[in-house]
């Protein structure tokens, strides 16, 4: 039998400690092995795949930096599968706009554009309830929390799969068909705006989980 998946948090800054919560839920039935929180190069080396946060994209990419983990983090979400959430799809994408000024360090991995806080400030965080298919046949709907989020908007590779699309209008400063994509997946990576730590569901988790194992079978 293969060994059980490691799974890793970058815990340098922001909701980490709820993405172990919800991993620790799935533990038994999916049979995981540690759930490990990441601060250093060598507790990144000793995972099989990373879940980078929400928080704030600018300080966790400071901190990485200073602790010299900037670039194995990007070395380690080239191959092994990594999951980004809100500040952490941020890092991993290729471009991001409305940044402060003078830029940020980004990861540069995922061939999108996102535009971080998109959707206003603290204060317009937001929940809506969307149907999922790429949860499963028939999977009800998820409850989706978005708080300062970033928005996909352009996909720079025809292998970027999009998997959720906000309703038209939401969130959108230009009139448009076609509603804001928030989530992606592309090869070994998965890019989501929202929080599915912050609420009991752990549907998105079990998704990256079987991804991850496809990914390292
Ligand atoms: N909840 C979040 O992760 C917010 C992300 C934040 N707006 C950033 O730019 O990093």
């Amino acid at each position: 039998m293969a060994s059980p998946l490691r799974i890793g948090v970058l815990a340098l800054q922001g909701a980490f400690a709820e993405h172990i919560h919800a991993l620790g839920a799935l533990r038994e039935a999916e049979g995981l092995g540690d759930i490990v929180e990441v601060r250093t190069s060598a507790g990144l080396a000793a995972v099989d795949a990373l879940i980078i946060p929400g928080g704030e994209s600018t300080s966790m990419a400071l901190i990485a930096e200073r602790r010299g983990l900037l670039d194995d983090l990007r070395e380690f979400a080239r191959t092994k599968p990594t999951w980004g959430t809100c500040a952490g799809l941020i890092l991993l994408a290729a471009r991001a706009v409305h940044t402060k000024q003078g830029g940020q360090r980004l990861l540069e991995v995922l061939p999108v554009t996102v535009s971080r806080n998109q959707f206003g400030r603290q204060v317009d965080s937001f929940t809506v309830t969307l149907d999922s298919p790429c949860l499963g046949p028939g999977a009800a709907p998820f409850e989706y929390v978005f708080i300062r989020a970033p928005a996909i908007v352009s996909v720079d590779d025809p292998e970027v799969e999009p998997l959720v699309r906000l309703p038209a209008g939401v969130g959108q400063t230009e009139a448009s068909e076609s509603g804001l994509l928030v989530a992606v997946r592309y090869r070994n990576l998965l890019g989501t705006s929202f929080h599915p730590e912050l609420t009991s569901d752990t549907r998105w988790h079990r998704y990256f989980v079987h991804m991850a194992r496809a990914a390292l079978a």
